[in-house]
């Protein structure tokens, strides 16, 4: 199926706008593919605080952990690395049902800056459930090295989401990223994600089946990118939809990482 990108805002992608009260505790979560610097940016910013623990109800580990930036204090996730959110594996599958029913304040997507045209299949697909993204563009040191240039304001303007360059490893950029962690989770600025747009009869079958779906899903639940995983046969998402039908599977996943942080 071609593939082309359609603004989903106005002509300023990123736009500024009245801040919201912060949570108690933001939610940032780390998502990304394997090998990235996940890890390595967790610590970073954690001071290697981390732990890791047991999702309810799942098998697959993740590392929580803690930092503050502007007197606040940040619960950080760092997700399962995945190529996608497709549910094919159980570490997609927890990744995808985070990022879908945990309600992040913000999703910082950890990108390779050798790799980006691979990377950013799952960028697209995250800002395909959530406009609260940040793409960390990593390995920026690696991309030097090798004599590739990268224009992340241009990413950032094509996206419609902050995009900012950081070399994990050597400490690099993370003022940068937590900036704009902060204003995305407050809503100082609104990310206005591009999204693709597949073929008409698609598009309009998502759309009427979207309304039709509308009345069983969770609030905050995405109708759009619900309605085009069941057009594709994905049927694992009404399992997780039923799993996650109030909002006390997020104050849990709160509560939980609130507890592990501590
Ligand atoms: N040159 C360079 N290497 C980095 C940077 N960040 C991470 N690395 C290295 O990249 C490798 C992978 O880093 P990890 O932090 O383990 O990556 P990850 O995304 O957590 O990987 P998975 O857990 O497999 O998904 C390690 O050898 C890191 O030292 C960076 O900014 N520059
Ligand atoms: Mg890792």
């Amino acid at each position: 199926m071609g593939l082309t990108f359609l603004s989903s805002g106005s002509n300023a992608p990123i736009k500024p706008s009245r801040p919201k009260p912060l949570p108690r505790r933001p939610l940032i979560a780390l998502a990304g593919n394997p090998n990235t610097g996940k890890s390595t940016l967790f610590n970073a910013l954690t001071g290697l605080r981390q732990h890791t623990g047991n999702w309810p109800g799942k098998t697959v580990l993740k590392a929580t952990g803690t930092y503050y930036y502007r007197d606040k204090k940040f619960l950080l996730v760092d997700l399962p690395g995945t190529y996608s959110l497709l549910a094919k594996s159980a570490d997609e599958e927890v990744a995808r049902d985070f990022i879908c029913f945990g309600h992040p304040d913000a999703i910082v997507v950890v990108t390779d800056a050798t790799s980006l045209e691979r990377n950013l299949n799952l960028v697209l697909q995250v800002m395909e459930i959530s406009p609260q993204v940040v793409v960390c563009v990593n390995l920026m040191d690696e991309a030097r090295r090798r004599k590739m240039r990268v224009d992340v304001e241009a990413l950032s303007r094509e996206l419609g989401v902050p995009c900012i360059p950081t070399a994990a490893r050597n400490g690099v950029g993370l003022e940068e990223l937590k900036e704009a962690i902060y204003n995305v989770a407050t809503g100082k600025i609104t990310p206005s994600p591009r999204l693709v747009t597949y073929a008409p009869e698609v598009e309009q079958a998502a759309a009427e089946l979207a309304a039709q779906i509308r009345p069983y899903l969770p609030r905050r639940v995405n109708h759009r990118w619900v309605a085009l995983r069941l057009l594709e046969g994905d049927y694992s998402i009404v399992e997780a939809i039923c799993g996650h039908q109030d909002e006390e599977s997020e104050k849990a996943a709160r509560r939980e990482v609130a507890a592990w942080a501590r």
